[in-house]
């Protein structure tokens, strides 16, 4: 796991949005997995720039979203779907017809979740998977106790989550207490995993995500097993590591050896 820490969001968005536009440059038909919550936006506001001065396209792209409210169809305005409509496919040159999300609203929530897979599947499998992380180190809607070998199915979500999100639903609106989500062991298959946090909010997360036990009790510290994750977290995220210091020059070593080769 590479862990690399920045002084702000601003620069985590950025450093996010640099290995996503050189991954769309050397495959142009990438399959992405994406993430919903407030942490990706500034990402997503540089890709979106980045497409409109032709910088990159997303014409041959696919789009898999990591999770979606059980009970909330596409069209409802705090829908995941309608959340990535909004913030992203309708500014760029996607086909919205290669862009998915599990459905909220499916009538047998049970198969969905295989469906899902089997589209995975049939597109080759995720290239670069974006995740976000709950301060209780959840990924996706993976709640802590998540099987970590899990696939895409419903799950139900912990009062934490519950209240971490309410502040996205108006007091009188319905919050759903069940998800869709991709499984722990559906992202472990992504070839590439970018897990951005940001906020002091984050960092027992964090932690435990990188210097904690593997374990289903944060979910996240399955990526210790990917052969190819990257954290990018800013200082504040930061704070309850124990080796700070040796992460930061980790990074700055890969940065000067990458110069010597020219890339
Ligand atoms: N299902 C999503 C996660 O994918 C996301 O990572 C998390 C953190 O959101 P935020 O980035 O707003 O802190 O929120 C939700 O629970």
């Amino acid at each position: 796991m590479k862990v690399v820490i920045l002084e702000n969001p601003e620069a985590v968005a950025a450093y996010g949005t640099e290995m996503f536009k050189s991954q769309l440059k050397s495959k142009p038909d990438s399959v992405l997995g994406l993430a919903t919550g407030s942490t990706p936006l500034a990402l997503y506001q540089q890709l979106i720039s980045a497409n409109k001065n032709r910088e990159i396209s997303f014409k041959e792209v696919s789009t898999f979203n990591l999770d979606e409210y059980l009970g909330l169809a596409g069209d409802h305005p705090q829908s995941y779907r309608h959340f990535m409509n909004d913030n992203l496919f309708r500014h760029i040159d996607i086909n919205i017809d290669n862009t998915h999300v599990p459905d909220g609203a499916a009538e047998d929530p049970l198969s969905a979740g295989n469906n899902y897979e089997q589209l995975i599947k049939a597109k080759g499998g995720i290239d670069i998977q974006l995740l976000g992380i709950g301060r209780n180190g959840h990924v996706g809607f993976n709640e802590p106790s998540s099987c970590l070998a899990s696939r895409t199915r419903v799950k139900t979500l912990t009062q934490a989550t519950i209240d971490d999100n309410a502040r996205f639903f108006s007091a009188d609106e319905y919050q759903p207490h069940l998800s869709i989500t991709m499984g722990i062991g559906t992202i472990m298959e992504s070839k590439h995993v970018i897990l951005l946090a940001t906020g002091a909010s984050k960092a027992e997360a964090i932690k435990a995500t990188v210097e904690g036990p593997l374990s289903a009790s944060c979910p996240a510290s399955a990526l210790q097993m990917h052969l190819s994750t990257t954290l990018i977290i800013d200082d504040a995220a930061a704070t309850q590591l124990r080796d700070i210091e040796f992460y930061k020059h980790i990074e700055r070593e890969n940065q000067a050896l990458l110069k010597r080769l020219g890339r």
